[in-house]
């Protein structure tokens, strides 16, 4: 994961997301389950499913257009990165982007109520899984 101030391009630690609740779990991909499973214990992550974005992604462009407009979510938005990268852009306390850069092997959480925006990097390619403490959901509420 590489994060920066998306304006100046100025280094973001770990430590600085932490201070805007956005909370980052770097996951061994050889043995992940048991460090994914206390994690949904201790978290009440109940229900999980995989998404997949490629080029040949059935309306890739219309899916892509959504997740890049400016949005927020009543409950966390976790993402673990099972393979290829992308990017997620978060508001921080000014009102100015951190940009996360990130690729297999990242888990993020994103608190609940946080305008945010996805799209993926040069690669074109992700497989995430999602965590939700409910059923399945997307509800996006866009900005303005
Ligand atoms: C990497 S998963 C696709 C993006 C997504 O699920 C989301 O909710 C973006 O806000
Ligand atoms: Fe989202
Ligand atoms: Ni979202």
């Amino acid at each position: 994961m590489k994060v920066s101030l998306l304006d100046t391009n100025e280094p973001i630690s770990v430590e600085q997301l932490k201070d805007i609740n956005v909370l980052y779990f770097p996951m061994d991909m050889n043995d992940y389950k048991p460090a994914l499973e206390s994690l949904c214990q201790e978290r009440g992550y109940k229900n999980r499913d995989e998404v997949k974005l490629n080029k040949d992604t059935p309306n890739i462009e219309d899916k892509l257009k959504i997740f890049f407009e400016e949005h927020l979510h009543d409950d966390e938005e976790i993402r673990f990165i099972l393979d290829g990268s992308g990017i997620f852009d978060v508001r921080n306390k000014d009102d100015k982007w951190y940009r996360i850069n990130v690729e297999k092997g990242d888990l993020i959480i994103v608190p609940a109520n946080m305008y945010h925006r996805f799209t993926l990097d040069d690669n074109r390619f992700i497989h995430a899984m999602r965590l939700f403490t409910d059923a399945p959901k997307w509800v996006p509420v866009n900005r303005y």
